[in-house]
């Protein structure tokens, strides 16, 4: 069976960064917005990206940013792949594609089959959706809330695009998440954090072995 691969969101220090690239995740994700606990600015980025080997991939999470402001920002913090995790449309990532070359993940909000059912619009314009659990109303943040939606949604979808799986997964659940979605890719945030945008090395740890095993 092909080996699940990981993505660790937020990192913010390099203490965090070597327990990711330690314990095997094969993609390490940088929050660029102002309104996250885990936000950082591209040039830390740049810092912790530059520590990893060519093999790990490095995400550069953006909400709602304007196309220009997406090229630049993925430049200055050296990206390889551009997570819009907002209310783009796809003309915006398709403008985004054609500034920037990169791959792109959009996340999609999942509450019911009909939020999965809506998601051929992407198809030529980002390269994976990331499947998360819809925000609660009002929430500051479209995404990193420690929130799972119905796995049982995903069986027997047929996907419109590569994708992967966040919202809510940590060391206790992963396993589960991904026996029941099949999912091949898997994104975490607040399962492995001790408070909100705090990191804890140990759940890092547990998380990638649990994905892995
Ligand atoms: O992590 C954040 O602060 C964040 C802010 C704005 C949009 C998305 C964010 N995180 C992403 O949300 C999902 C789920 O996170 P969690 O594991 O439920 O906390 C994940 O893809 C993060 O990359």
């Amino acid at each position: 069976m092909k080996r699940v691969q990981t993505k660790i969101c937020g990192i913010s220090t390099p203490e965090t960064l070597a327990a990711a690239l330690a314990h095997g995740a094969s993609h390490i994700g940088f929050v660029h917005f102002a309104k996250s606990p885990r936000h950082i600015d591209t040039g830390l980025a740049r810092a912790l990206g530059g520590r990893c080997p060519a093999h790990v991939r490095r995400v550069l999470l953006l909400v709602n940013p304007h196309p220009a402001d997406a090229a630049r920002l993925a430049d200055e913090a050296g990206a390889d792949i551009l997570q819009l995790h907002g209310d783009e449309a796809p003309a915006q990532l398709s403008a985004i594609k054609a500034l920037t070359g990169l791959e792109l993940w959009k996340a999609v909000p999942v509450r019911t089959s009909a939020d999965l059912n809506a998601t051929a619009q992407w198809r030529g314009v980002a390269d994976r959706l990331l499947y998360d659990a819809k925000p609660p109303a009002g929430s500051d943040l479209p995404g990193g809330n420690g929130l799972r939606f119905d796995w049982m949604l995903l069986q027997g979808h047929r996907h419109a695009l590569p994708w992967a799986l966040s919202g809510g997964l940590d060391p206790a659940n992963v396993a589960e998440a991904i026996g029941t979605t099949g999912a091949t890719l898997v994104d975490v945030s607040s399962g492995v954090e001790s408070s909100p945008g705090i990191k804890d090395v140990d759940k890092i740890a547990a998380f990638l072995k649990a994905a892995s095993s």
